[in-house]
């Protein structure tokens, strides 16, 4: 990037961040606003009162009638009193504003970064650039767009005050000028050399800073807590996590103690150069060439362009830092969807009667080249009853995942009612299907909110809840827990309660039987169950599922039978499809899966 980009760039992302504030929180960034108007007003006020009072004081002192006089000096520090008062609330307030604006504009940054978040492809999920952006963006902080809107005002403020010192300073002696340049530029410099460097070691400790992350949670996190207790990997997780913070601390420490002793050298040199003026001016005042309220003034005066200059320094280089880190913001929030929305989308008509076509679908996983689905024709009728048969890895979930598009085919089309799926809006498509995945989500939430997340925006829950659980054959054990339907699901929270697997299944089986779709999909939904349970399940499946579609993926060959048909995929492909008896007498894969099956139940019966 040439410079003039880089330039060009910076204040784009500056007035994005303003931005950001201003939409935030209007009114306390007008507040903040004035306030630090006022806060430079009387403070640039007091200076002047200030040199106002000593050239008073000096021209007193030089008269013979000075006690005639005092009057007009109490008038001056009467004055610079009410100004300095003036300041410290303004000041106050200021501070007040400042930070009242910062809350409101990180909880706005936050949640532009869960609307991002919620809304990014399913394929970012499956990138450690994903989980690295994500990762910046938090480390970024939501209070930065705060800091850089109140920071540049604090830096017009002390511009603005420093160059009223420089003035009167230079009405002293202009050649005590250049000290002051000594004493930012090179401060100044080495911060800005260092925010660079800490910034670039930040960006590319990422990933160890998410896998130390990591361990910290396999070591509290209640998923873990059984297989980590039984096979005794706490302090071995403890050891690796120690060693990768060790190694984080070591890099970061090496980085502050130069910072350290180069600001300190920096700083050294700052006050020898200050003393050096200082004495110069007193060997000038002895000299008569200076007054003594001059040499007073300057010692005044100094100190706080001093700590101005210092002040100056810290906004300068946190503006710069802010800058830098805010670009990982942006680079989260401006993620394009790798599964493109339809600009002018297609209608889909006859929903209630939705026909589900693929034709010739091929699939890669993105990053990778092998065809994990391969030239797959397929359709799911209205009302049918389909089912998927085949080994591990053969496809099945990533079939089900482009049927819902989260990803789209590398190859070959999806329809629904004859509408390439891609043309639809996708949100409108998507709610077409109610699926339950193999690692379906437990909420810790209440049994009510578990089912109704089937269907967020249906508008009788209090009925189709009851509904649901009862086709999914939860009712009978929700009825028995104590608070019913209201029950908390969790043991995070108080009076939460743990169901078993089998239970929180049939909890999952409900959400997707809320009548939201046309089309239920099922991924091994009956895996957890006990025989009874999966066989009243499916007794009159297609009633409980109130006569919609459904795909249903099992390995258990029973539940399969009572399918209308089946298909059977191998490595990707679609070996074998029909009905259970079309496909037995076919002799081939499933004849053969079914034959392994029945081998055991029958030597059982024996
Ligand atoms: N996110 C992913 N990225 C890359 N490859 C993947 C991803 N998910 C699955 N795969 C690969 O795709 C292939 C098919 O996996 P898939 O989960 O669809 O199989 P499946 O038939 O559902 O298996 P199972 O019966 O074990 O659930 C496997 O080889 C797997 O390694």
């Amino acid at each position: 990037m040439t410079s003039v980009n880089k330039l060009f760039a910076s204040f784009s992302s500056l007035m994005r961040i303003l931005s950001i504030s201003w939409k935030s929180s209007r009114k306390w960034t007008l507040l903040s606003t004035f306030f630090i108007a006022l806060e430079i007003i009387s403070g640039l006020g007091v200076l002047y009162l200030l040199k106002q009072m000593v050239d008073v004081v000096t021209e007193v002192l030089a008269e013979p009638t000075a006690a005639d006089n005092v009057g007009e000096v109490l008038h001056y520090v009467v004055l610079t009193g009410l100004g300095t008062l003036a300041y410290v609330v303004a000041r106050a307030l200021a501070g007040f504003a400042r930070e009242t604006q910062g809350m409101l504009v990180a909880d706005h940054v936050d949640n532009m970064v869960q609307e991002t978040a919620i809304s990014v492809d399913l394929a970012f999920y499956e990138s450690p650039l994903y989980h690295d952006t994500l990762e910046r963006a938090r480390q970024s902080g939501s209070q930065r767009p705060a800091q850089v809107a109140s920071n540049l005002m604090l830096l017009g403020k002390n511009i603005l005050m420093l160059a009223a010192i420089v003035v009167m300073i230079a009405t002293i002696n202009w050649l005590l000028l250049p000290i002051i340049l000594f004493a930012i530029v090179p401060a100044l410099i080495a911060r800005i050399y260092f925010t660079r460097i800490l910034y670039d070691w930040q960006r590319r400790r990422t990933q160890m800073e998410r896998r130390a992350g990591y361990l910290d949670w396999l070591m509290t996190s209640d998923i873990h807590a059984k297989e980590l207790r039984l096979n005794q990997l706490g302090n071995f997780l403890r050891f690796k996590y120690k060693h990768i913070r060790d190694d984080i601390r070591g890099e970061k420490l090496a980085i502050s103690r130069k910072r350290t002793m180069v600001e300190s050298i920096v700083a050294v040199v700052a006050s020898m150069i200050f003393f050096t003026s200082l004495g110069y001016l007193a060997w000038q005042t002895a000299q008569g060439q200076n007054s003594v309220g001059e040499l007073v003034l300057f010692l005044l005066i100094f100190q706080r362009a001093q700590t101005m200059g210092q002040e100056l320094v810290q906004q300068l280089s946190k503006l710069y830092e802010d800058h830098l880190y805010m670009g990982m913001l942006f680079e989260f929030m401006d993620m394009q969807h790798t599964v493109p929305r339809s600009t002018q989308p297609v209608k889909i008509v006859h929903s209630e009667k939705a026909n589900l076509k693929l034709e010739n679908v091929c699939f890669a996983y993105p990053g990778t080249h092998k065809n994990v689905i391969k030239n797959v024709n397929m359709e799911i009728k209205p009302g049918q009853i389909v089912a998927l048969v085949g080994a591990n890895g053969s496809g099945k979930t990533s079939l089900i995942k482009l049927m819902t598009r989260l990803y789209d085919p590398t190859e070959g089309s999806i329809q629904i009612n004859g509408i390439d799926a891609q043309n639809c809006d996708i949100d409108e498509y998507r709610q077409l299907f109610s699926v339950i995945f193999q690692d379906y989500s437990h909420y810790a939430e209440s049994v009510h909110e578990n089912i109704r997340f089937g269907h967020i925006n249906g508008s009788d829950a209090a009925q189709t809840v009851p509904w649901a659980a009862e086709n999914a054959g939860a009712a009978a054990f929700i009825e028995e827990l104590d608070d019913k339907y209201d029950t908390m699901l969790t043991r995070l929270f108080d009076n939460g309660k743990e169901l078993s697997v089998g239970q929180w299944q049939k909890i999952a089986l409900a959400r997707a039987f809320m009548l939201k779709s046309n089309i239920v999909i099922l991924d091994e939904p009956t895996s957890a169950m006990d025989p009874v349970a999966e066989s009243e399940l499916f007794e009159n499946f297609r009633e409980r599922i109130s006569h919609r579609s459904a795909l249903v993926i099992s390995h258990r060959l029973s539940t399969i039978r009572l399918a209308d048909y089946i298909y059977v995929m191998d490595d990707g492909e679609i070996k074998e499809s029909g009905t259970h008896e079309s496909l037995f007498e076919l002799g081939g894969i499933y004849h053969d899966l079914f034959s392994r099956q029945a081998k055991y139940y029958q030597h059982d019966l024996i």
